[in-house]
């Protein structure tokens, strides 16, 4: 389980994140949702211990990241621009992960093909489009069969086909009593991917709970959304 408490992060005058508050559970695929800037990244970056809270807490099965004992077992995560280096091979990068946190060779192949690079494992990263890199993020954050996935923005760059896999995979994943914790700005895929949504905007928590009920009474999330912040403009989204 992931439990935000009171959560706030400013940078300088600004609050990216005001007083955020929401848990994710266990056997859900819980949806971050919010537009550019809301707070999002912030977030699930004090989540994981790369970032300090200006005050609150985030924590993960009770404790806080930098106190897990076994970190890459427990917490698969994919954010933003923490990418491999571009000359190495995408077999090596995995190989290097799993073998500074004692995680068998056989491993690699296994998330390889779960992601669909086994054909691509020996090209160099910076060969791969976005979408193949974004693959590449999920297969090291799968490398440990972690009970907690943490990804921000998993969608961005893949296909259609990209998409529904990753949809399929992650309400499987959680249907084994995985906690599964997205951000996206996307809410048309993410109503189709969360069971529950935690919706932020300007750094503050707008709505959370099960998807059902947030839109229930709306056409979509995406007009839940609007219908809740007031705001119409949807072009930050
Ligand atoms: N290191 C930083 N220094 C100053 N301001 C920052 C810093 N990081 C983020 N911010 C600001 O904090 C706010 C929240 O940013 P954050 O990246 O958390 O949003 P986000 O919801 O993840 O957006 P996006 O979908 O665009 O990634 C934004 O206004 C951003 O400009």
């Amino acid at each position: 389980m992931i439990e935000v408490t009171g959560l706030s992060k400013h940078y300088r005058s600004k609050k990216a994140v005001d007083e955020v508050t929401f848990t994710a559970q266990p056997g859900r695929v819980t949806g971050f949702l919010g537009p550019n800037g809301a707070g999002k990244s912030s977030t699930l970056r004090i989540l994981l211990d790369l970032d300090a809270a200006t005050s609150g807490q985030a924590l993960i099965k009770g404790g806080r990241y930098r106190d897990l004992t076994d970190p890459l077992r427990t917490v698969g995560a994919l954010l933003d621009g923490a990418g491999p280096v571009p000359e190495r091979r995408a077999i090596d990068h995995l190989s290097w992960i799993a073998q500074s946190n004692r995680i068998p060779r056989k491993r690699v192949r296994e998330v390889l093909d779960l992601v669909g690079l086994t054909d691509a494992a020996k090209q160099r990263v910076k060969k791969y489009s976005l979408g193949m890199k974004q693959r590449l993020g999920l297969a090291g954050a799968l490398l440990g069969e972690p009970e907690i996935l943490i990804l921000d923005e998993p969608v961005n760059g893949l296909d259609p086909d990209g998409i529904r896999w990753v949809r399929t995979f992650l309400r499987d994943y959680a249907a084994g009593g995985r906690t599964v914790l997205l951000s996206s700005h996307l809410m048309t895929e993410m109503a189709d991917t969360a069971h529950d949504v935690v919706i932020i905007n300007h750094g503050r928590i707008v709505t959370q709970g099960a998807l059902a009920e947030i839109t229930a009474g709306h056409a979509s999330l995406e007009t839940a959304f609007f219908a809740l912040t007031g705001d119409r403009t949807g072009s930050r989204w």
